[in-house]
């Protein structure tokens, strides 16, 4: 693990994640939270477009392809998205664990350049769980899913209600999405644990 924080250790009495014993089955595809995304949506044209697919255990995989919109330096991945990536891929975990979590810290190690054109293959796992803290880790390879780590990092989500999201985001996509019963059924799905 690559985290340095105190505050992305898991404390002495946290627990080894469950998996929802209704999580999508392992090889199968998760699918976009909110279709706006940024990270997974289908209707954000720049967004990452990432698919993450359901892993063993409370684990997943994920694919990245890197274009032209998400350059820093001419040729080479912008650094804040390759943290997107790695934000993504570790939010979409909470998938399996049916609970709707936000990242409160996100640590992340950049270890070799990621050219355009080039696919980020992303692994990540939950590590532990603590009360409201869910505490996970991703690296990103290139050349294939056993190719050399490229980037990695370590977090800290913090398990919300959807209220968080209906109180803090902007009016019109809220009712928007509270409109789109699709969406609805998602979130609600995700409140609402045994
Ligand atoms: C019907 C309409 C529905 C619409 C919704 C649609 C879809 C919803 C479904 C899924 C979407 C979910 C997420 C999005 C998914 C993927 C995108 C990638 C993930 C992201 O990109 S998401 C955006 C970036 N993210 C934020 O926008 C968070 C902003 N932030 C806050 O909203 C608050 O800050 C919050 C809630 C995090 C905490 O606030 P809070 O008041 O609830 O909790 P509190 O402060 O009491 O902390 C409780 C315990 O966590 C520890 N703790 C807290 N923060 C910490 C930190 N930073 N470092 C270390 N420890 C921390 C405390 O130390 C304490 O620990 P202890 O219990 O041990 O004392």
């Amino acid at each position: 693990m690559s985290g340095s924080s105190s505050s992305l250790k898991p404390p002495a009495d946290a627990s080894a994640p469950v998996r929802h014993p209704e999580a999508p089955s392992p090889g199968e595809l998760l699918g976009a939270h909110y279709d706006q995304c940024f990270g997974c949506g289908g209707e954000q044209p720049h967004g990452l477009l990432l698919e993450a697919r359901a892993g063993e255990g409370v684990s997943l995989t994920a694919e990245f392809t890197v274009q032209p919109a998400h350059q820093g330096a001419p040729g080479l991945a912008h650094g804040g998205v390759l943290a997107s990536a790695l934000d993504e891929t570790l939010g979409s975990l909470n998938w399996l664990l049916r609970t709707i979590a936000v990242t409160g810290r996100l640590e992340t190690d950049f270890v070799r350049p990621v050219p355009v054109g080039s696919v980020l293959h992303l692994q990540a796992r939950v590590t532990a769980v603590a009360g409201r803290k869910i505490y996970s880790t991703a690296t990103g390879r290139l050349g294939g899913p056993d190719g050399p780590v490229a980037v990695r990092a370590d977090a800290l989500f913090i398990e919300v209600k959807v209220d968080h999201f209906v109180d803090n985001g902007r009016p019109e996509e809220i009712r928007a999405a509270m409109n789109d019963p699709d969406q609805v059924r998602r979130a609600r799905a995700f409140e609402v644990n045994p």
